[in-house]
């Protein structure tokens, strides 16, 4: 018997039943940025090949780059400061015109750390001349898009006369930048796809349920450890994957010891659920992470090197969590956790939460500084 039993609780947008949906044309694109394919984003009579930086080869490089288009690159706010350019525009995403000699390894350079070895110690920042301009809904949609595929948030920007034009000459996905900006902000709907029993060392009765958002993004799973009673508050951790922490024993963070804990508080309470939210590295993926890992090889702390990278501190969306807590029936929550942030987020999103239950375990030597600097400028409580 289970306590939890997930429903429907949330409306799934209406799909049209033929022609793709808007969130599924977002998609469409977010899938061709991640594959290095060129698209064309539109803001009223406005229009531009965009491509992530990442992902540029030489050979595109030169196709896309002729001599009437003048190449601008969108990077964030942190990641300018980064380079060292001062005088920035107080927006979060910002534009800049690259010069006309720019080569794609001097462009590469400036969204990734890694490539350029003179701006990777905390002191040794680059200097780049051109002027900074607050970005534009292109630019702010092809970085949202950028950071949604889990890449560098960084995108060579190509405008052009007919958008459309060029869309069907090579066959480009067109899209209006203020449906991307819309659609990446939106809570997304997740469909309980499949459950099952699963004995756990914790506990003999656990159930994992694995859940999908409606834009076809990584799945969430909900778990239930003993037999949480939703008619009372229920002991409940929303973790955040850590592949290093949760599945190598890392040293530098506590995730693994936290989940293990929970896991352990859970069946000393008879019953509670676990939230195991697929946003490796606080939403920037695994290969950001270590990005921002091997930065911290260099000096920089966990929130610096995010800062490098071109990211904000914590790039999570804790509204899959709540809506996740909906769906199970769960309406009232004694959270573990050290962030008083989730706390104030699961009440914003309508979740009662009785008591944050703190989580304090796997000090190491290896994660003190870490786990200060969370404490520092997260807002993180150690006790
Ligand atoms: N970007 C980045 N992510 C990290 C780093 N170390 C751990 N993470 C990720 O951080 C997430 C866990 O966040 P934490 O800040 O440790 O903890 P929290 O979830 O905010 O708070 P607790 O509920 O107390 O655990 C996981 O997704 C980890 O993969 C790091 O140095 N950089
Ligand atoms: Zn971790």
């Amino acid at each position: 018997m289970n306590a939890v039993t997930p429903g429907r609780v949330a409306e799934a947008p209406a799909i049209s039943a033929f022609a793709p949906h808007v969130i599924e044309r977002v998609m469409r694109v977010k899938g061709d940025l991640r594959l290095g394919v060129p698209v064309v984003l539109t803001s009223g009579p406005d229009a531009a090949m965009v491509i992530a930086v990442e992902m540029l080869t030489p050979e595109r490089y030169a196709a896309v780059t002729t001599s009437e288009r003048k190449p601008q690159i969108a990077l964030t706010r942190h990641r300018m400061a980064m380079l060292g350019l001062e005088g920035l525009p107080k927006a979060k995403v910002l534009g800049m015109t690259l010069p006309a000699d720019a080569n794609l390894a001097a462009i590469s350079a400036m969204a990734d750390p890694a490539l350029s070895a003179a701006q990777v110690a905390p002191d040794g920042r680059g200097a780049h001349s051109a002027k900074a301009f607050e970005g534009g809904a292109i630019h702010r949609a092809a970085i949202a898009l950028a950071k949604s595929a889990q890449l560098l948030p960084a995108a060579l920007i190509l405008p052009l006369k007919d958008g459309l034009a060029e869309a069907v000459q090579h066959g480009l996905c067109v899209i209006d930048a203020a449906e991307v900006l819309s659609e990446l902000a939106a809570a997304r709907f997740q469909r309980p796809v499949s459950t099952a029993a699963l004995p756990m060392a914790a506990h003999q009765a656990g159930r994992v349920h694995v859940f999908r958002p409606n834009d076809g993004s990584i799945e969430h799973y909900a778990i239930e450890i003993g037999t949480p009673d939703p008619s009372r508050p229920v002991l409940v951790r929303l973790h955040s994957a850590c592949f290093t922490g949760d599945v190598l024993g890392s040293l530098k963070c506590d995730c693994g010891p936290q989940l293990q804990s929970a896991c352990t508080a859970m069946a000393k309470a008879g019953g509670g659920v676990l939230l195991y939210l697929n946003q490796e590295g606080r939403g920037i993926g695994m290969a950001n992470k270590m990005r921002a890992y091997a930065l911290q090889d260099h000096g920089f702390d966990t929130v610096e090197a995010n800062h490098h990278l071109g990211f904000d501190d914590d790039e999570r969306d804790f509204r899959n969590g709540s809506a996740l807590l909906k769906q199970l029936g769960i309406t009232s929550v004694r959270l573990l956790t050290n962030n008083p942030a989730k706390v104030a987020i699961l009440r914003d999103q309508g979740i009662t939460v009785v008591e944050r239950v703190p989580l304090v375990v796997g000090q190491t030597a290896q994660n003190a500084h870490y786990l200060a600097t969370k404490v520092a400028k997260s807002g993180h409580v150690l006790k």
